[in-house]
């Protein structure tokens, strides 16, 4: 008998959780016409089942035993949207052992045993999709699989995430101390109680490996990701960054050049001219370049209940129509080239250098020829007195230069009689106007 509906088992009725059962039942038609098959969410995994929730009328299908979605034999697909890491894969392996789909927002789980889940999932004929892991509800990551399947991505650069961006732009726009901001942000909800793995980069790292193993089709590893955060970024780095007319932004950067790859998180001033600067707040914006398109953009809201709940039903949608055609867990494409990781001499950047010296005669050159001797040339250079004139402040931005002559230049730098401290140390990306 031809089946007439699906169902889906859901691990997590929180914030998007929530989102996805909103959308699947004001969207029934819609789903309806598109895939050809009644959507139906049939059980619903939370940790307590006496919450209060903000969407009432599902009571009856809240269960806290996973087993009842696992090894439920009337559950096709299993949306998992509970976060974490170690709880959540052997549930999603034993899912797909018994043959169900799965759909995924979890970069904390994909970024580290996607590989792992994706070939279980092969193996049983079972799709796996995760487009809300990355950049929530903007649709990049079937892009980058799907609609440039005929290009070659030689870079990735983006805003990847929220809560960094928006404590980077509020302190850019009213002057503020990056800890006032921080508790702010908690305060209204968008920075965690922890906020460790949001402002130190771990969470754009996560989406950074993920990004970068789909667009450049090779396994990118989390710890190939280099990652520095915002934790120490400044009210006066914000403000000589707007001087020499830049942004501070946390960039999350995949790049390829000659088949081998770098892939990195960082703050990074981006200048005024370039569309990332003006992402602000809890937005996220990837740029994608390829060989034969060129430059796109692609910008919207990175979390939030019902955008990140469009991306897993979107995926959802896709499951179902390969249900009807019978095509489940062909349509992935694993990594197939091979890894080669740049080495820092060939890493290349413009960076900007905040530094303490002496303000005695002849410490500028001192500076400018350890740059010289080190094949550094500078773009601009701004020189001030420091509280109460012993000492001057040193502000540069060096012109392209390798990742290894800088950091060659750093040490002897700190090592200078002249040096009282290295402030703060960040790349450049220019804009269209340079
Ligand atoms: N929030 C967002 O905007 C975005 C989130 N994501 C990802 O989506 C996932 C979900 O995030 P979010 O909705 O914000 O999370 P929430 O904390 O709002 O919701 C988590 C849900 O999972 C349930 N849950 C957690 N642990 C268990 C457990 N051990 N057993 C049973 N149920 C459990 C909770 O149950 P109970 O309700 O009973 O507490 C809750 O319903 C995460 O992986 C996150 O990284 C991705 C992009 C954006
Ligand atoms: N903590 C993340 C939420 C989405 O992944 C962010 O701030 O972007
Ligand atoms: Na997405």
């Amino acid at each position: 008998m031809e089946r007439k509906s699906v169902n889906v088992g859901l691990m997590g009725f929180g914030t998007v959780g929530t989102g996805v059962v909103r959308i699947v039942s004001a969207h029934q038609e819609d789903l309806f016409k598109q895939t050809g098959l009644r959507i139906g969410i049939h059980k619903i995994l939370v940790k307590n089942k006496e919450k209060k929730r903000s969407l009432t009328g599902y009571e009856q299908l809240l269960t806290t035993n996973a087993d009842e979605i696992i090894y439920d034999p009337e559950i096709d697909i299993v949306i998992e949207v509970m976060g974490g890491v170690e709880q959540t894969k052997p549930l999603i392996l034993a899912a797909i052992q018994q043959g169900k789909h799965v759909i995924t927002a979890n970069k904390d789980l994909m970024a580290v045993y996607g590989a792992e889940i994706l070939n279980a999932a092969q193996e049983n004929n079972c799709d796996v999709f995760y487009e809300a892991s990355v950049a929530g509800g903007i649709p990049i990551l079937r892009a980058l699989v799907e609609s440039f399947s005929s290009d070659r991505i030689t870079k990735m650069m983006g805003i990847v995430n929220g809560t960094t961006n928006y404590i980077l732009s509020k302190m850019s726009r009213e002057g503020a101390d990056y800890h006032q901001v921080l508790k702010e942000a908690q305060k209204l909800g968008y920075a965690e109680a922890d906020p460790t793995s949001d402002v130190e980069g771990l969470d754009a790292a996560r989406k950074m490996a993920i990004l970068s193993t789909l667009g450049f089709r090779v396994p990118v590893n989390l710890d190939e990701v280099d990652v520095k955060g915002i934790s120490h970024i400044s009210r006066e780095d914000i403000a000589y960054g707007k001087k020499l007319g830049y942004e501070i932004k946390l960039l999350g950067l995949a790049q390829r050049d000659d088949d081998e790859i770098e892939v990195s998180v960082e703050p990074t001033l981006v200048h005024k001219s370039h569309p990332l600067a003006s992402v602000n707040g809890v937005f996220n914006a990837v740029c994608v370049h390829g060989e034969a398109v060129g430059e796109t953009m692609f910008y919207g809201p990175g979390a939030g209940e019902l955008p990140t709940a469009t991306a897993v039903v979107s995926d959802l949608v896709t499951v179902v129509k390969n249900m009807k055609l019978g095509v489940n867990g062909r349509g992935m494409v694993a990594p197939y080239k091979e890894k080669k990781l740049k080495t820092d001499d060939k890493k290349f950047s413009k960076y900007f250098l905040r530094m303490v010296v002496a303000d005695k005669r002849g410490v500028l050159a001192k500076i400018t020829q350890l740059f010289a001797d080190n094949h550094i040339s500078l773009a601009q250079v701004i020189q001030q007195p420091h509280h109460g004139g012993e000492h001057a402040e040193i502000v540069l931005v060096t012109h392209k230069i390798s990742k290894r002559d800088l950091d060659l230049a750093l040490l002897y730098l700190r090592d200078m009689d002249v040096t009282k401290e290295i402030k703060s140390c960040f790349r450049v990306e220019e804009g269209e106007e340079k």
